[in-house]
């Protein structure tokens, strides 16, 4: 958290510095800030005292602007692991599958061809939502705690593994524009059983691969909805599959339309009676749909699912591809056509007893069930479902990793065969990325700060391959400084003189700060 006494003498030393004025294009400085980051560094530094917030907070605050369109879900856990928050659960309200419907009317009316899909589906959902107030789910009490926000946040594109934070949303949107490497993405499977450690490993690898764009993908997103909305979902699907102009649309569709059982089945799972670890309760055509998406580096919308509620939430992960994905699920292998699109295949091989502790504690933890209903569940669904469909998979795989995310050896096994396969696709990865910048035009959004020898010596120190980890983040904290100091002196200012301490007056300059910090504000917000 920047507080606003800093930030307030970063401006001193920064106009005192900018004063002989570093101006825009000046060197051959690779260093430097664009329009949008600078309305964004306003827009964090002059937060009044009383809202001031971390980076992070006003980012997430920022994209809540994306999602946030439906109020009902702002009591929804933020990401499916998120331990849920202490109050009596409210069943959705028909407010999406209204939405769905819209969003479908809004397609009809743009493609007369899948007119009539579209118009069977927006009504479904509508139904499908009235279903959803009946539920007696209403009673149900979480009985956990959870230390995160409950605000939709972007939360599930973060992953926290030991040593630092990994973004798995994959590439941005614009990587191929700014000289990015597109080489066909490395799809890595891994299967196993419930709570074997399937997405440890997972995080493990991408932490030891230390790459940039890698992503997951888990199996658990495309459960199944069944019930009065699964004519509609698909329905959905083949418009999805069918009509590539229609398929974001559509995909948004579904995932509204695909987030309730029936009263039922609802009623099944909340007893710890549903079987999820049927094959038939996952949605194989959508999921090989959506990979196959992501191998050809297309945009996808990922459905986020919801272990305390049995439910889609009504918004989705967007992945723009990657270089190495990982697709993770109980039965990663048991589709043909995704098998056919893994490029590597691992099961992940762990006792039972120690999965069944593990699934004990974080099913009561994180999914707000109790310990009669997980050895319930456990009984009579996972452990069937284990001996008949999981096990089965084993022989698919290339990789079979005992004990899970504390198998090293293992992990770094995998790690050394994806840098290799990567390279082997002409993948670079450091050299490439050094280099992208150079011959590119620089933008006029861009500023430069000047190449001094101060800013050349910093660099010597980042650059070097040998230099240790804390002077690195020593001098690079150094050089952000600068970066911050260089953006804060151009924010506009206006003539002051003020009163010195032996009388006399200084005619100095000072910053037309809230003002304009909080039109950036509102007009990022909007
Ligand atoms: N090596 C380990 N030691 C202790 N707990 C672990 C280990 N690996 C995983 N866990 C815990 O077990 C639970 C399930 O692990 P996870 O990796 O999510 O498995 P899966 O993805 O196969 O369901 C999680 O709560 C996780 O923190
Ligand atoms: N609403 C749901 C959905 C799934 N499950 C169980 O989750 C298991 C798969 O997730 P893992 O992270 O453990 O691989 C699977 O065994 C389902 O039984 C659930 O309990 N409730």
């Amino acid at each position: 958290m920047v507080t606003k006494r800093e930030i307030k003498k970063h401006h001193r030393e920064g106009l005192q510095q900018s004063k002989g004025g570093a101006r825009r294009g000046e060197g051959a400085a690779t260093t430097c800030i664009s329009r949008s980051s600078r309305a964004q560094l306003v827009g964090q530094t002059y937060l009044p005292s009383s809202r001031q917030c971390s980076d992070t907070e006003l980012a997430l605050e920022l994209s809540e602007q994306v999602f946030l369109d439906d109020d009902d879900y702002t009591r929804a856990p933020a990401s499916p692991t998120t331990v849920p928050n202490v109050r009596p659960y409210r069943p959705p309200s028909t407010g999406p599958c209204a939405r769905s419907a819209r969003i479908a009317t809004t397609i009809m009316l743009a493609n007369p061809a899948v007119k009539q899909q579209c118009l069977c589906f927006g009504v479904e959902s509508k139904t499908a939502g009235s279903n959803i107030l009946k539920s007696p789910r209403a009673r149900r009490v979480r009985t956990t705690s959870m230390s995160q926000s409950n605000k939709r946040t972007a939360a599930e594109s973060i992953l926290h593994s030991d040593r630092r934070t990994i973004y798995t949303a994959g590439r941005p949107p614009w990587y191929n524009c700014t000289g990015g490497q597109e080489v066909e993405p490395f799809l890595i499977g891994i299967c196993g059983a419930s709570a074997s450690g399937k997405t440890t490993v997972a995080a493990k690898i991408i932490e030891s691969l230390n790459i940039p764009w890698v992503t997951i993908v888990s199996m658990d997103s495309f459960y199944k909805v069944v019930g009065p909305c699964a004519r509609s979902a698909r329905i959905a699907t083949t418009i999805l599959l069918a009509n590539p102009a229609v398929k974001q649309q559509c995909l948004h569709c579904c995932v509204s339309a695909w987030r309730v059982l029936n009263e039922k089945q609802h009623q099944a799972a909340m007893r710890n009676e549903y079987n999820f670890d049927h094959p038939d309760a996952f949605d194989m055509e959508l999921l090989s749909g959506v990979l196959q998406r992501l191998k050809e580096g297309k945009k996808v919308e990922v459905p986020i699912y919801n272990y305390v509620t049995h439910s889609r939430e009504n918004r989705t992960k967007t992945m723009y591809g990657a270089n190495v994905i990982i697709f993770e699920g109980i039965l990663a292998f048991y589709n043909s056509d995704v098998l056919n699109l893994l490029d590597m295949k691992v099961f992940v091989d762990t006792d039972a007893d120690i999965r069944l502790a593990r699934r004990l504690r974080r099913d009561i933890v994180q999914r707000g069930r109790d310990l009669e209903g997980v050895l319930k569940q456990y009984m009579t669904h996972v452990k069937p479902a284990y001996q008949s469909y999981i096990a089965p998979c084993m022989p698919h795989a290339d990789i079979i990793v005992p004990r899970g995310g504390e198998n090293h050896v293992a992990i770094h096994l995998i790690v050394q065969h994806v840098h290799k396969q990567l390279q082997l696709r002409g993948f670079k990865v450091r050299e490439k990325l050094a280099v992208a910048h150079v011959g590119q035009p620089v933008p006029d959004s861009l500023y430069l700060l000047k190449d001094t020898p101060q800013v050349q010596g910093l660099h010597t120190f980042i650059r070097n391959k040998d230099t240790p980890r804390d002077e690195f983040i020593f001098y690079s904290k150094r050089l952000m400084r600068l970066v911050i100091e260089f953006a804060l002196s151009l924010l506009p200012y206006s003539e002051r003189t003020v009163a010195t301490p032996q009388g006399f007056s200084y005619k100095g300059i000072s910053h037309n700060t809230y003002g304009s910090s909080t039109s950036h504000i509102k007009r990022l917000k909007k």
